[in-house]
């Protein structure tokens, strides 16, 4: 038989009982019903409080079903081993009109200041899983505006230059960030960031937050 570059029929009997090291799954979540309002958490990591003025949006933890656990999976390996101890529980956030969560830090201030937890979330990932919104892009007002016209397509190029960077919100990306500093532990200044407020539509991220190991 003559090879040519179309030989292998998708659902062939060859492929069966195949056992590929990595499989896509389409990520498709919906915890609408495990929705609750967001809090908001001291810093010493004690109390969650509910304030729309300061963070106005429903979170849910998604069961950790096959495809979160491979998600969870994902999230590990990118970071690789080392400074990367722990995930929490995967969050996913959900905004509605004049939704928004204003300037923070995702780390907790340091190790002295906290009672109830050891660690702290030494990286972020925020993944935008809907954003049929107008608005809603995430702000990092410490950071530079980039130079190369090429992040146009990521990041707000038509903001004023004190905005500092504005993500996107584009469902499928994300952004991802190192919120300790390896050198001294605390958090790094210039990563304050915001949910800017949703001014139409509906969007949903995600939170993949990994903590340090509990000796850090
Ligand atoms: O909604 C966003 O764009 C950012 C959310 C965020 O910073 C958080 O949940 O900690
Ligand atoms: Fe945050």
């Amino acid at each position: 038989m003559v090879e040519t570059w179309k030989q292998i029929p998708v659902n062939s009997s060859v492929l069966q009982g195949a056992q590929p090291g990595y499989t896509i799954h389409l990520f498709s979540l919906d915890p609408d019903e495990n929705f609750q309002p967001s809090e908001i958490w001291s810093n010493n990591g004690t109390v969650g409080t509910i304030a729309p003025h300061i963070r106005d949006s429903q979170w849910a933890s998604p069961a950790r079903d096959e495809t979160v656990r491979r998600v969870e999976k994902r999230a590990a390996e990118f970071q690789g081993y080392g400074r990367a101890g722990f995930l929490e529980p995967l969050k996913v956030l959900k905004y509605e009109l004049g939704g928004h969560y204003n300037h923070h830090y995702d780390t907790f201030p340091h190790r002295e200041a906290r009672t109830s937890m050891e660690g702290n979330r030494f990286s972020t990932f925020f993944v935008y899983l809907q954003a049929n919104c107008t608005g809603g892009g995430t702000n990092f007002p410490r950071l530079s505006p980039p130079k190369d016209d090429r992040w146009c397509q990521f990041v707000d190029c038509d903001e004023p230059y004190e905005a500092g960077v504005t993500f996107k919100p584009i469902p499928g990306n994300a952004i991802y960030w190192h919120n300790l500093r390896p050198t001294d532990r605390t958090h790094h200044p210039d990563l304050l960031h915001s949910g800017l407020p949703v001014t139409s539509g509906v969007k949903v991220g995600l939170n993949i937050w990994t903590w340090t190991p509990e000796d850090w």
